[in-house]
């Protein structure tokens, strides 16, 4: 019954759009998976008398190649992932002569943040995706931002809008954030798309990216999510709260932790699938791992150092080498999930210039 339940889930049947603020979910990744995941009833067992007991659980790993850990390569993915958008483009082009468009908002001087800017303009250009940035001082006002992007807003040549954050301190995030056209949120982050995210029967415009990085590099390594023990690690906007949503929409078990948790390595340790964003590096141990667990670190943490090019050098929230030794398989960093990231704000971005011509 339930293997017949969700075979009918994955029918074509069930990614027709639905509600107002529906989108096409089979394109976003190449009709690949649902990175929505399956919709499906919750049937639980019930309990009967002439059953026998259920055995025990086995400890299985969640992945085959237990021996050797797959290092997720986040580069080839991403790779893959921005050669189907460039086509989508391209046909985009050839159709009604226009291209996506994208403009970014970024606030001061931070390096790491110009150079997070600098690589999406670059994928941008990669697959035919017009690009701006309007830059500011960080010494700006809230008006000046907010201004911009009224003024983004109402060009119909850009069809997403990205504020770079972290803002500065100052800066009223909420105000800024709430500015942005419900149809140009390629973040995801307005409460309406992060509210039809949280509720099941419904889909959201937009998917913040480094969820849906973290999904898409889960679903193409082919590591099964339903049934198992997630534990994602922080509860940003950005990343571990959108996570955590899409992970129970794919049928996952999902514990959040954060840094007022009491013994956080007790809850990671009995985990198939940890997914890191806390933004500490070297948070988690090997020994906060169960052997066999799926890791995905979502952690860029600029190190400063001065020998290096760009003044820093990134590195992820968990102990890469330990974790190397116990995990079946793990997103290294740089490399993992920083590129697929990116290709997904070419997703949405593209996905915002449908909706915007209504071709989906
Ligand atoms: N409104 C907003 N949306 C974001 O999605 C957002 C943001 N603000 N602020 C900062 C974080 C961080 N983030 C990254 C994206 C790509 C890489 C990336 O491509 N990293 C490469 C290396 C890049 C390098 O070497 O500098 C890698 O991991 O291989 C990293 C980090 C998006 N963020």
């Amino acid at each position: 019954m339930r293997a017949l339940l969700s075979k009918l889930a994955w029918t074509p049947s069930s990614m027709v759009l639905r509600g107002a603020f529906s989108s096409n979910r089979a394109a976003k990744n190449g009709g690949k998976d649902d990175i929505l995941g399956p919709c499906l009833p919750d049937l639980w067992p019930t309990p009967s008398s002439l059953s026998p007991p259920p055995l025990p659980p086995s400890p299985s790993p969640i992945r085959d190649e237990e021996l050797t850990p797959t290092i997720i390569n986040g580069e080839l993915i991403a790779k893959e992932i921005r050669s189907s958008i460039a086509e989508e483009v391209r046909q985009m082009k050839q159709a009604i002569d226009k291209v996506p468009g994208l403009a970014v908002i970024l606030v001061g001087q931070r390096r790491d943040s110009q150079s997070y800017v600098r690589c999406k303009i670059k994928a941008c250009e990669e697959v035919g995706i017009s690009s701006r940035v309007a830059e500011f001082p960080v010494d700006c006002n809230d008006n000046e931002i907010v201004n911009a992007v009224s003024s983004f807003n109402e060009d119909p040549s850009v069809h997403g809008i990205l504020v770079q954050l972290p803002l500065p301190q100052h800066m009223n995030e909420e105000k800024i954030l709430s500015a942005l056209s419900l149809e140009k949120d390629v973040d995801g982050f307005h409460p309406l798309n992060v509210g039809n995210l949280a509720m099941r029967d419904r889909e959201p415009l937009f998917i913040p990216c480094s969820a849906r990085a973290c999904i898409e590099l889960l679903l193409r390594s082919n590591v099964k999510i339903m049934g198992k023990n997630a534990v994602i690690i922080g509860r940003s906007r950005v990343v571990g709260l959108p996570t955590s949503l899409l992970l129970q929409r794919h049928h996952a078990t999902v514990s959040i932790i954060h840094a007022f948790t009491e013994n956080p390595e007790d809850i990671t340790r009995e985990a198939d699938i940890v997914i890191s964003a806390a933004g500490v590096p070297g948070l988690v141990r090997g020994n906060w791992l169960k052997k066999g667990a799926v890791v995905i670190d979502v952690g860029t943490n600029a190190i400063e150092d001065r020998g290096s090019r760009h003044g820093y050098y990134l590195t992820g929230d968990v102990c890469y080498l330990e974790a190397l030794s116990v995990v079946s398989a793990i997103t290294p960093v740089p490399g993992g999930v920083g590129p697929v990231t990116i290709a997904m704000l070419l997703s949405n971005t593209l996905d915002a210039a449908k909706l915007a011509y209504r071709l989906s």
